[in-house]
């Protein structure tokens, strides 16, 4: 009898096994994935669209939500590199993406076909029933083209004057900031007074905040008092430090009656805020149902979608007043759209962008702003020249070695140590500061410059440190971050907490050091460890010192942005480990998504 032969599988999963005709070399290419093409063929289906050329347009907008854009410029399409976005298991190691030569249809009788099908609305005046949207030379799902539509219609509804009294805002600016130095805090404060829109960029420790504090603080004056005002940010994580830092901020105003007026704020999530229904799109508010706030401020606007960016904006008052605050330089949200980006870059009026650093160590901001602007030998020349706050390790292997890491594992090692300690004489406050002392934070999850891969190495590290590995659940000093939602213990998703002792047994101590907030084991949502962490999951946080391991030249991960969110989550210190061909490769790379605000004027009309 002969053994059945094994079942070999293809090892990438995502390509579908047979997909016949013109869609079939973009699968086999590795373009499209086997979603792509299902969910291509079945809104093509539905309209009785059989077009090959057609399905593969639609195939390659869904291709683009993926990698985070929210269209498809289909006479770009023949450009594309085999490179998928946020793709986990592509090997790092793997030279970089090369163009790939596919039977790409011929390109107007490829538009002509689009714009004909009964798949797809032609314009913005097309019907208004179809699943796909034909505007400007691109090509939408149209769900993502309603949001841009929503978007832009608020922007322009939002970007007119509202009349204050001047005398008084002069009084309120010059009070609040009365050094002439600080004229783009003060301009941002006039901003939020006399628009119904304001973006207020800039990179860490530029003042944001601060801003934020000062400008509800002049409101409440010109256009209050008594007025509702809202924080909010993407994370659970990002509202806590914002409620935090803006209230320490309106406590130190030095005027009785403004901090009077201001008083104490509350931010939560923006989720939370317009009243999430338990599915993406399906908020409690909305223009049926507007918020009572008069102002709405949201933190980290760099990480909202575009979806969730045109909910938000749909549910404000349209008289009341919206702030937007975030770096646009930062990645941008895992879902598709770059909305920040998109306003600061094309908005000619309600942008303030603050620049000047308080916070950061001269050469970390100088190495932030170098990377910022894509200059790589500059980048290269900091790294080099280090300093007390930038420290390189430049590796030459494809995988780091022990020499390479040893700056790392003292650091694994000393801050383990620490929280252990701490967790294990139950002062939840010392361990959660501990917590933040360093993170080691990386661009893939999977594979040798992967979390999961590192988690394994730094756990072990600390357990040499701490007296080996323990088998219990919820280890005394185990560094845990939440990966759901839970409004029963008010954690969020991304909030990081560690296991400490008491006298009854373990608990989980989560919060700020001074804003200690305990949830026992058995009620916590879903953690896990968090000895390692994406540099997507670092965003909305900081730590004193971080570690950046990079993957090698070729991981389609390695953006400019990627790095500059990495660099910039570091208070004190940031260490860079990987070789020079993957630094000057990150800051190349700046992630282009396309979108129809992005394109010239896409911001008005
Ligand atoms: N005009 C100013 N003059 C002097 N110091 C300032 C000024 N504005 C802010 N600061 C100080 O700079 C530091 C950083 O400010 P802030 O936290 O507001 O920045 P940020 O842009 O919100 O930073 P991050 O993005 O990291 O949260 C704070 O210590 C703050 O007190």
């Amino acid at each position: 009898m002969t053994a059945p032969l094994p079942l070999v599988e293809d090892p990438r999963a995502d390509v579908p096994w047979r997909v016949p005709g013109l869609l079939g070399p973009f699968a086999a290419a590795g373009v499209l994935t086997s979603a792509d093409v299902h969910v291509a063929r079945r809104v093509t289906g539905l309209c009785g669209e059989q077009d090959e050329s057609v399905q593969l347009a639609a195939a390659l907008a869904v291709r683009a939500l993926r990698a985070g854009s929210v269209c498809v410029v289909l006479a770009e399409a023949a450009t594309l590199v085999v490179e998928p976005a946020q793709d986990d298991d592509a090997d790092p190691s793997s030279p970089a993406p090369t163009p790939v030569h596919l039977p790409w249809p011929e390109a107007a009788a490829w538009v002509a076909a689009v714009r004909a099908s009964p798949a797809v609305a032609d314009g913005a005046d097309g019907p208004a029933d179809r699943p796909l949207r034909w505007c400007d030379g691109r090509l939408y799902l149209d769900r993502y083209w309603r949001d841009e539509v929503e978007v832009r219609t608020q922007v322009a509804q939002r970007l007119v004057p509202v009349p204050v009294d001047p005398d008084r805002l002069d009084a309120a600016v010059d009070r609040l900031f009365p050094r002439a130095e600080d004229d783009r805090q003060q301009a941002a404060v006039r901003a939020a007074a006399t628009s119904r829109l304001t973006v207020l960029t800039g990179g860490p420790g530029t003042g944001k905040t601060t801003t934020v504090a000062r400008l509800v603080a002049a409101l409440q004056d010109v256009a209050g008092p008594g007025l509702r005002v809202a924080l909010a940010a993407p994370t659970g994580k990002a509202a806590a430090r914002l409620q935090e830092s803006v209230n320490a901020e309106l406590r130190a105003l030095a005027h009785d009656e403004d901090r009077e007026r201001a008083g104490e704020l509350h931010a939560g999530t923006v989720h939370r805020l317009l009243g999430w229904a338990g599915s993406t799109t399906r908020f409690a508010h909305g223009p049926g149902r507007r918020l009572p706030h008069d102002v709405v401020v949201v933190d980290e606007c760099s990480m909202m979608s575009l979806s969730l960016m045109a909910r938000l904006m749909s549910a404000v008052r349209p008289d009341a007043r919206l702030v937007l605050v975030g770096d646009a330089h930062q990645l941008a949200s895992v879902e598709a759209g770059a909305v920040l980006g998109d306003l600061v870059a094309g908005l000619d009026q309600g942008v303030v962008e603050l620049t000047r650093e308080h916070r950061f160590g001269a050469d970390l901001a100088a190495l932030a702003r170098a990377i910022r602007t894509g200059d790589d030998d500059l980048t290269i020349a900091l790294l080099r020249a280090g300093g007390r706050h930038v420290q390189w390790v430049p590796t030459t292997g494809p995988v780091p070695t022990a020499t390479d890491v040893a700056s790392l594992e003292a650091d694994v090692r000393s801050t383990g140590r620490a929280l252990v300690e701490a967790a294990r004489a139950g002062d939840a406050a010392r361990a959660l500061s501990a917590l933040d002392e360093h993170r080691l934070l990386l661009a893939h999850r999977r594979g040798p410059a992967g979390v999961a891969h590192w988690a394994a190495v730094t756990q072990d590290w600390v357990a040499q440190e701490s007296g080996g590995r323990s088998s219990a659940p919820f280890p005394v000093g185990r560094p845990l971050i939440v990966t759901r939602n839970d409004r029963a213990t008010g954690l969020y998703n991304g909030d990081t907490g560690v296991v400490v002792a008491t006298p009854d047994g373990v608990t989980c101590a989560f919060g700020a050091p001074d804003a200690v907030v305990t949830v026992p084991t058995h009620r916590l949502p879903a953690t896990q460890s968090v000895y390692a962490m994406t540099v997507h999951r670092g965003q909305g946080s900081q730590f004193t010192r971080v570690t950046a391991l990079l993957p090698p030249a070729g991981s389609p991960l390695l953006t400019r942005e990627l790095l500059y969110t990495a660099v910039t989550r570091a208070r004190e210190l940031i260490r860079v480990v990987g070789s020079e061909a993957a630094v000057r490769a990150a800051v190349r790379r700046p992630v282009q998504r396309a979108s129809g605000l992005a394109r010239p004027g896409g911001l008005s009309g």
